[in-house]
């Protein structure tokens, strides 16, 4: 049975002029124990999503269920089945670490030592502290805290709203190592991310844009569908050399891309043609390159796509 199933959701805010769709009929299903990751851009609604499976918002159409559980009809007992991690700092900032855990353990009806085991690798690193208020910790421990508190009555799916937003690379990765070690401890996990490169971490990754999903596969199956040719071009005036690819005819699209420019080419277009192109601008040494297409190029295609399509 899936864990998680999202059938043609629907949230609007505001009237008239003013009036925002935030999900325009949202459709996937998670499967028990699926590491599976939400990736879009701000606002492209991401929390109103995240608020409805947590029962905290209703949705205007559609429906949805998580354990079998309406979101509507049954949202006490999913209540008790679900941790949430909001986006934003949601924590007692004039409570200590300690005591905002006991908070969270009190209102679920268990202690910390009841379910200690479920949280041992991700609390034992900020125990040490344990007396310090939470609005004096680091972004990382603040993080580490509000996931220990999701996790204190050992729910059976997890929702984690942009954890990783504004945190630093290292602390990053050891989010995500922790993610990996609760999902072998049989958590469904939902975790959403404007972080294109955080996809490749999931078991599967559903595409956000416009409240609209755009694509729902797993790492290798976004990247086997990525069908044209790419090339990684660099030079010393990036800014000049982006100007002049964006106008290449053999292009589809070209953005910079880290130390590069990638550029999507149309079918028949090589690397040769480029140089050739550049060199009669006057580029002569440019570097050059065929490149396969990772996660990040095949998220900006799907979004660019449908972007033209609602043009
Ligand atoms: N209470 C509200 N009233 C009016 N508009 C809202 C409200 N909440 C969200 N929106 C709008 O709905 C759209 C989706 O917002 P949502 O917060 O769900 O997206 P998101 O992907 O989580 O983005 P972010 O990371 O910026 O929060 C945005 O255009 C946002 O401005």
């Amino acid at each position: 049975m899936a864990s998680v199933v999202a059938n043609n959701l629907t949230k609007q805010y505001g009237k008239k002029k003013d009036l925002v769709q935030a999900l325009k009929g949202v459709s996937f299903e998670v499967e028990k124990g699926e590491l599976f990751g939400i990736i879009g851009p701000d606002g492209a609604g991401k929390t109103s999503l995240f608020r409805i499976l947590t029962t905290l918002l209703l949705p205007d159409g559609g429906a949805a269920s998580v354990d079998g559980l309406d979101v509507v009809k049954d949202f006490k007992a999913i209540r008790q089945r679900v941790g949430y991690m909001p986006g934003r700092f949601s924590l007692y900032q004039d409570l200590t670490i300690e005591e905002n855990l006991e908070f969270f353990a009190t209102i679920f009806n268990t202690t910390i030592q009841e379910n200690y085991d479920l949280i041992k690798d991700i609390y034992s690193q900020i125990e040490p502290f344990k007396d310090r208020r939470a609005g004096k910790l680091s972004g990382g421990m603040k993080q580490k805290l509000a996931l220990s508190c999701a996790l204190i009555h050992k729910p059976s799916v997890l929702f984690l709203d942009e954890p990783t937003t504004g945190v630093d690379a290292v602390s990053r990765k050891e989010f995500w190592e922790m993610l990996r070690s609760l999902k072998e401890q049989g958590i469904t996990i939902l975790v959403s991310t404007p972080y294109m490169d955080e996809a490749s971490l999931c078991d599967r990754v559903a595409l956000i844009q416009n409240g609209t999903i755009l694509s729902v596969n797993t790492p290798d199956g976004v990247i086997a569908s990525y069908k044209h040719p790419l090339v990684a071009v660099k030079d010393d005036n990036m800014l000049q050399l982006l100007n002049l690819l964006q106008q290449y005819e053999g292009g589809l699209d070209a953005y910079p891309f880290g130390e590069y420019h990638h550029v999507v080419l149309k079918d028949g277009y090589t690397t040769a043609s480029v140089t050739t192109y550049l060199q009669e601008q006057q580029l002569d040494h440019v570097n050059v390159h065929s490149i396969r297409a990772d996660i990040e190029d095949c998220f900006i295609a799907l979004m660019k796509t449908e972007s033209h399509e609602h043009k």
